[in-house]
C-alpha cells in the first residue's frame, strides 16, 4: 500500500514542522489543531503563528479542528504533547481508517501508568499498525528544510520502511529499525538529561562537566532502555545518542532551556512562566525515575533532576550529591 493522505494529530511546533515535511513528500496532509486560531492563521496567513512562526506551509497541508477530518487518512502522525497521547488516540479511535498506521512522535513516559508512548497506544488502538519516529530534530529547523536523520521504528520492518520511503525527503532522512523500546525510551530520557545539562551550563561548570553529563547520561538512558528491552545499539543511534547531543546542546531545546533557567536561579514556575510550548522532561523527570526505580536501575543525574523538579532538593545539593558519589568502574 502506498500513502496518500497523512493526518497529523496536533498542530505544535513539531506537528505542523512534520506535515511540512509529509508535503513536501507529496502527500496531501491533513492538520489538525485544537487551537482555532491554529486552524484559522494557517487557512489565512498559511502559517502557523501560535508554534511555528516565520514558516510558510505547502499548499498540500490543510488544517482542520476535529479528528473527523482524519477519516480518510492512510497514515497518521500523532504529535500531541506526551501527556495528551492516551486522550488524543481515544478521540481519534472513531475515525481512525482500518488498516491506517500511526506514527507516535511525542517523547516522553505517561504519568501514573510509567508507561512508553506504544504501550499507550497499543491499549488504546490494539488493531493499529504502531510506528515511532525520533531522533534529532528541532521543529523550526527541520521546518526551514535544514537537514537532519531520524529513526522510524516499527516491529514489522517492511511497514517502517514503507512508512519511511513516503515521508522521507532529502532534508529529511528516516533510517529504519525494528526495536521501537529502544526509540521511545531513548526520545523520553534525553529530555530529562537535556534539563540536567541546562542546569549544568546555567550554574557554569563548564564545557568538561557538560560532557561528562552528556555520557553519563547516556549510560542511564542506554541502562533504563535495555531493562525495558530495548537495545543496546538502537540508543547508539539517531534515536538516542543523536537526539541526546542534540537536546543537550542547544538553548533552542525547551528542555535544555528550563534547566538553564534553573541552574541560573530560577524557579521551575518561573522557568515555565508565558511558555506556550511543551518542555515534555519537566512531565516525564518523576515517571523515568518511577520507572527506573521499579525496574532496579540506578539513574542518579535522572534522579537528581527529578528530585529538584519537585522541589525536594536545591540545585547546589543535587549537584553536590552526584559529585559525592561513591567511585566506581566505568562500564
Ligand atoms: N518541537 C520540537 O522540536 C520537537 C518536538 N517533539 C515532540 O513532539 C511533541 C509535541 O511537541 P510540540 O509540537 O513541540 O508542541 P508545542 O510545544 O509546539 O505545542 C504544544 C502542543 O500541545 C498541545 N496541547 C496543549 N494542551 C493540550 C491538551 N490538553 N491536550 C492535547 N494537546 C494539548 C497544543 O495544541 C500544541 O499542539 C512533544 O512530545 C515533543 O517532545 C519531537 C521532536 C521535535
Ligand atoms: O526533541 C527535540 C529535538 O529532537 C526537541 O527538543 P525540545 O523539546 O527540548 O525542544
Amino acid at each position: 500500500m502506498n500513502f496518500n493522505h497523512a493526518g497529523v494529530i496536533g498542530a505544535g511546533a513539531w506537528g505542523t514542522a512534520l506535515a511540512q515535511v509529509a508535503a513536501r513528500a507529496g502527500l496531501q496532509v491533513t492538520l489538525q489543531a485544537r487551537e482555532p486560531e491554529v486552524v484559522a492563521s494557517i487557512a489565512a496567513e498559511r502559517e502557523n503563528a501560535m508554534f511555528l512562526p516565520g514558516v510558510k506551509l505547502e499548499d498540500a497541508v490543510t488544517a482542520a479542528p476535529g479528528l473527523d477530518a482524519l477519516a480518510s487518512c492512510d497514515l497518521i502522525l500523532a504529535v500531541p504533547p506526551a501527556q495528551h497521547l492516551r486522550s488524543a488516540l481515544m478521540a481519534l479511535k472513531p475515525h481512525l481508517k482500518a488498516g491506517a498506521p500511526v506514527v507516535l512522535c511525542s517523547k516522553g513516559v505517561e504519568q501514573g501508568t510509567l508507561k512508553l508512548m506504544s504501550d499507550v497506544a497499543f491499549e488504546v488502538l490494539p488493531d493499529a499498525p504502531i510506528a515511532v519516529l525520533s531522533g534529532p530534530s528541532f521543529a523550526g529547523e527541520v521546518a526551514r528544510g535544514l537537514p537532519t536523520a531520524v529513526t522510524l521504528a516499527c516491529e514489522d520492518e517492511d511497514l517502517g520502511r514503507r512508512i519511511g520511503e513516503a515521508i522521507a525527503i532529502p532534508t529529511f532522512r528516516p533510517y529504519w529499525a525494528a526495536d521501537v523500546i529502544g526509540a521511545e525510551a531513548g526520545a523520553a530520557v534525553k529530555n530529562v538529561l537535556a534539563i540536567a545539562c541546562g542546569i549544568s551550563e546555567g550554574k557554569g561548570l563548564g564545557r568538561s562537566a557538560h560532557a561528562a553529563l552528556i555520557t553519563r547520561g547516556f549510560a542511564e538512558l542506554t541502562r533504563l532502555a535495555v531493562a525495558l528491552g530495548g537495545k543496546a545499539e538502537t540508543l547508539a543511534g539517531l534515536c538516542g545518542l543523536g537526539d541526546l547531543v542534540l537536546t543537550c546542546s542547544s538553548p533552542q531545546s525547551r528542555n535544555m532551556s528550563v534547566g538553564l533557567a534553573l541552574g541560573g536561579g530560577q524557579t521551575l514556575e518561573q522557568a515555565l512562566a508565558g511558555k506556550v510550548s511543551v518542555a515534555e522532561g519537566v512531565a516525564s523527570a518523576p515517571a523515568v525515575r518511577a520507572l527506573a526505580r521499579s525496574l532496579g536501575v540506578e539513574t542518579p543525574i535522572c534522579e537528581a533532576v527529578a528530585a529538584i523538579l519537585a522541589g525536594e532538593v536545591d540545585v547546589d545539593s543535587a549537584i553536590l550529591g552526584l559529585l559525592s558519589r561513591p567511585l566506581k568502574a566505568e562500564a
